[in-house]
């Protein structure tokens, strides 16, 4: 009989796969207590009973709330945590029957850890990730040097490479981390909260990235994130931890619509709008307002109304008790439920106004 767990993975029943790519069965993670007190070998499973895979040529994205068990998971799919129960296969081959050589050739990790990088330049730090592929001696080649140079360059941060890596910013130095990850040429990249301290073009340049590297070279991505919105937009999958421990997996507009995005997500101020997908803040209006503005104005005009309690009338919600209209002069005309009109400049103006209707 074929060992199924040795098999790389060719099409499956839901479509072509490309081979490769990372596969858990039956996944238990989580921690066994290090203290006598709570006895040997007690354990705490933090996610049980996981059945996952992320494709080759794919971007994963880990959505989840604080504490939901994401970096655990992360964790213990690049064989730093032992299981807690179950199997993962990664290119084929079983996690625990692979040497940590031929795992460091295949895997390529980017934890949330502080990392010290001593005096080693920003180049040099990439070029850490070479390790796996270099000899007894670890002298870089010329084939490593352009590894390392690509992966600068893939990550925007050739400008940094001659920089001390300890001088870097928190962002700086995450895209260098990122680097030194693809630097390693591995199948699968395994990244927690790569975007936590970017800005937000980079946050998008670095997902888009990982995205069109799973694509353009076949890697399987999987990334944890709290970028919830960008996640939905960019990723091809998404594993989803509720809270209920619960992993739902799926494209975003699965999850979208078969309401596990909210269901983790939402709370006493948040909810989530599956037709836009994002979140807006949930609450309930004071009052109503008539609003006469041009296309472009109005979705800035209810926000600034929402944040001071007020909807836009004619929606199936209270009458309305006043009316901000646009003069077409970067003006706004407000008539207050007294009906007098006064006319504000800006939206700071018109917020500080309505407050006291
Ligand atoms: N070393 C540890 N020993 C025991 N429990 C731990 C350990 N590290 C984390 N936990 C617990 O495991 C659970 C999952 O934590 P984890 O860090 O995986 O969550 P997360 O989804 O990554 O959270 P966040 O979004 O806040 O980073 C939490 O209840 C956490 O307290």
């Amino acid at each position: 009989m074929t060992d199924t767990m040795t098999e790389p993975l060719t099409d499956t029943a839901d479509g072509p796969g490309r081979p490769g790519g990372l596969v858990t069965q039956g996944l238990a993670v989580g921690y066994r207590a290090r203290s006598p007190r709570r006895g040997r070998g007690a354990e705490r499973a933090v996610l049980t009973g996981l059945d996952l895979e992320a494709r080759a040529g794919e971007l994963t994205v880990l959505l989840g709330p604080n504490g939901a068990g994401k970096s655990t998971l992360l964790r213990t799919l690049c064989g730093l945590l032992p299981p807690l129960g179950g199997r993962i296969r990664i290119g084929g081959a079983d996690l625990a029957q692979t040497s940590p050589t031929a795992l460091a050739r295949r895997l390529a990790v980017v934890l949330t850890d502080r990392v010290d990088p001593g005096l080693l330049s920003a180049r040099e730090l990439a070029g850490l990730g070479r390790h796996p592929h270099t000899g007894f001696t670890g002298r870089l080649t010329a084939a490593d040097h352009a590894a390392v140079e690509w992966s600068l360059r893939a990550v925007g941060a050739e400008h940094l490479a001659d920089r001390p890596a300890a001088e870097l910013s928190d962002g700086e130095r995450q895209r260098v981390l990122t680097a030194r990850a693809l630097a390693q040429e591995p199948e699968v990249v395994l990244l927690d909260e790569p975007t936590a301290f970017l800005d937000v073009p980079s946050r998008v340049a670095l997902t888009v990235l990982l995205r069109d590297l799973a694509r353009d070279r076949g890697l399987t991505v999987v990334v944890s994130t709290h970028d919830l919105e960008l996640a939905l937009r960019v990723a091809d999958a998404v594993w989803l931890v509720d809270r209920a421990s619960r992993v739902h997996a799926g494209a975003p507009e699965d999850l979208v619509r078969s309401g596990a995005v909210a269901g983790a997500f939402d709370a006493d101020h948040l909810a989530f709008d599956p037709a836009s997908g994002t979140f807006g803040l949930h609450r309930t209006a004071r009052a109503a307002v008539a609003v006469d503005a041009p296309a472009d104005v109005l979705p800035l005009l209810e926000r600034a109304l929402a944040r001071e309690g007020l909807a836009v009338a004619g929606r199936g919600g209270p009458p309305a008790e006043g009316k901000v209209g646009w003069d077409g002069a970067d003006r706004l005309i407000l008539t207050g439920p007294d009906g007098r009109s006064i006319p504000v400049r800006g939206f700071h103006e018109l917020t500080r106004t309505v407050r006291t209707w």
